[in-house]
C-alpha cells in the first residue's frame, strides 16, 4: 500500500489551506511538514502554531518532520498542535532511545530520520519500536534538490531487514521523489513517498500527486 505525502515546504503558504485541501481531495494520505531550525539545517521554516492552525482544515494524517537541534523541547507542543506522526532525526538526537519513548508516551507515532550518509546500524536496536524510518533521498533544509541515487541500497536493505525480523515500521523517502524517481524507491521498498516541488511546484497539484503514485505503483506490480 503505498502513500503519498505532499511536503507544505513547497506549498503557497499565503493559501496554505487551499493547497492542502487540494492534495487531500486528490487521495494523498499524509501531509508532510517541514519544521526547520536554522541550526541542524540552514533553514528556518515553521512551528507548532502553524500545525494548530491547519489542523481544522485537514483530516490528512500529519507527519510531522522535525529538522531540530534537540527534539525533545518541541514533542508535546507538535503533538498537541495534531502532529499524528513525530519525526526525529537520529543525527540531532544525543539519547536517541530516549526521544524515541518520549514521543510514544504522547500517543503520537514515531519516526526516525537518517540523512542521506547515516549507515542503518544507529537504528538497528530501536528499529522494533519505530512506525516509520524516513530515508533521506537529499540532504535535509531545502527543497527543490536533486535525489541522491547512492540512497537506493539503503531502501533496499532496510526493507529486507524490516521483513526478515517481522516488524511494521513504514519506510519513507524524501527529497527529489517525481514521477521519475517515485519508481525507483518503490521497487527498492519504499512505500511512503514525501514530494515538495513536483506537487506543489506542478501546475495542477492533484494531478501530480495522481502521477507519482501510478508511476510508483506500476514500478511496485511489475515486482509482484
Ligand atoms: O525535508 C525536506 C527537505 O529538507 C523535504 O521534505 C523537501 O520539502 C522535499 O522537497 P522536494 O525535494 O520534493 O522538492
Amino acid at each position: 500500500m503505498l502513500k503519498i505525502a505532499p511536503s507544505i515546504l513547497s506549498a503557497d503558504f499565503a493559501h496554505l489551506a487551499q493547497s492542502v485541501q487540494k492534495v487531500e481531495q486528490a487521495g494523498a494520505e499524509y501531509l508532510h511538514i517541514d519544521v526547520m531550525d536554522g541550526h541542524f539545517v540552514p533553514n528556518i521554516t515553521l512551528g507548532p502554531l502553524l500545525v494548530k492552525a491547519l489542523r481544522p482544515h485537514s483530516k490528512m494524517f500529519f507527519d510531522v518532520h522535525l529538522m531540530i537541534e534537540q527534539p525533545e523541547r518541541y514533542i508535546d507542543d507538535f503533538v498537541q498542535a495534531g502532529a499524528d506522526l513525530i519525526c526525529i532525526h537520529a543525527e540531532a538526537c544525543t539519547h536517541l532511545h530516549r526521544c524515541v519513548t518520549q514521543i510514544k508516551e504522547t500517543g503520537a507515532k514515531v519516526g526516525v530520520a537518517l540523512n542521506p550518509h547515516t549507515p542503518l546500524n544507529v537504528i538497528q536496536y530501536i528499529l522494533p519500536l519505530l512506525d516509520l524510518v524516513l530515508l533521506m533521498t537529499v540532504n535535509p533544509g531545502f527543497g527543490g534538490q536533486k535525489f541522491i541515487p547512492q540512497v537506493l541500497p539503503k531502501i533496499d536493505e532496510l526493507s529486507r531487514l524490516i521483513k526478515q525480523n517481522g516488524l511494521t515500521a513504514e519506510i519513507e523517502v524524501d527529497g527529489g521523489i517525481n514521477a521519475e524517481t517515485a519508481p525507483l524507491v518503490a521497487r527498492a521498498g519504499a512505500r511512503v513517498l514525501v514530494a515538495g516541488s513536483a506537487v506543489f511546484g506542478a501546475p495542477d497539484p492533484a494531478q501530480a500527486v495522481h502521477d507519482i503514485r501510478r508511476a510508483a505503483e506500476q514500478a511496485t506490480a511489475a515486482i509482484c
